[in-house]
């Protein structure tokens, strides 16, 4: 009978899903993300559709490890952290997921990277609707299991404006598992600092590094725990900030 040799088993380093060690890196402001973001585009010559890509496929595959049954519904707002809800929805549905984004702008009013995952969506014939009223909201949301915050990420500025208020209230009212994306809905990024309305997440999956307005204790309630997703910048970039392990 054929025996398998015995190896010692190689030292597993803490690895994140994507196989690499993970680095440690510190905590980053809103204006170093951005501007890690910016570095990648225009110095590494990264386009800013393979950073969505790698976030939105990245999130998914945390959420399926998360919340692994059940339908999902992807709330989206304008700008790119609404254009990673529409990459994140077409893997999960390629996991064979139920699926439903909404919009809670008019699509049209979506510009660069995240008009372009829209349209993909909608010529992959993803569910995606447009709810640009609070009844419109709780119509879509009535039957969720999941809900996925893509409302607003490290570009949001002031006090939540009108129908992100709505869907982030809504939201919070269900009995759905909640998970934030880059950043709950109504956080700021560099104070954690929470409008009345921010998003309660039981998770939150981040770009990057983790930012530095979640390191409050005041914001542990809404951020739930935090998995942080590597997007592809090269880890020359990222130097300054990485941890010795
Ligand atoms: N390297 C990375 O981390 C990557 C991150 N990605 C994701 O991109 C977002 C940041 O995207 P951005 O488009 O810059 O900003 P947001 O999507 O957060 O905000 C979009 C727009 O929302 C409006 N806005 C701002 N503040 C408010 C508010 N308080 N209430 C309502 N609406 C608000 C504003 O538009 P206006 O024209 O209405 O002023 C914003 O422009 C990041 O968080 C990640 O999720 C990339 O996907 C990949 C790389
Ligand atoms: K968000």
């Amino acid at each position: 009978m054929f025996v398998a040799p015995i190896i010692d088993k190689p030292t597993h380093f803490p690895q994140n899903m994507f196989g690499h060690p993970a680095m440690k890196i510190k905590s980053l402001s809103r204006e170093q993300v951005r501007s890690v973001d910016q570095q990648a585009i225009e110095d590494y010559g990264i386009s800013g559709l393979v950073l969505m890509e790698n976030a939105g496929r990245g999130a998914a595959d945390v959420i399926q490890q998360n919340a692994a049954t059940g339908r999902v519904v992807i709330l989206c707002g304008k700008g790119n952290n609404g254009g990673d809800g529409y990459v994140i929805a077409r893997h999960l549905d390629l996991m064979e997921r139920q699926v439903r984004v909404v919009s809670v702008v008019e699509i049209e009013s979506l510009s660069g990277d995240a008009a372009a995952n829209a349209a993909i969506a909608q010529k992959a014939e993803l569910d995606v609707q447009v709810a640009t009223s609070a009844e419109a909201i709780e119509s879509h949301l009535h039957d969720a299991d999941v809900i996925v915050d893509c409302l607003l990420g490290t570009g949001a500025t002031g006090p939540l404006r009108g129908i992100y208020a709505d869907a982030v209230k809504i939201a919070n009212r269900t009995k759905a598992t909640r998970i934030a994306i880059d950043v709950p809905t109504g956080m700021d990024v560099d104070s954690g600092e929470a409008d009345p309305h921010t998003f309660q997440a039981e998770l939150t999956i981040t770009f990057v590094a983790k930012k530095i307005g979640f390191e409050f204790d005041e914001t542990q309630s809404l951020l739930g725990d935090i998995e942080v997703v590597p997007i592809g910048v090269p880890r020359k970039l990222l130097r300054p900030w990485v941890l010795p392990s």
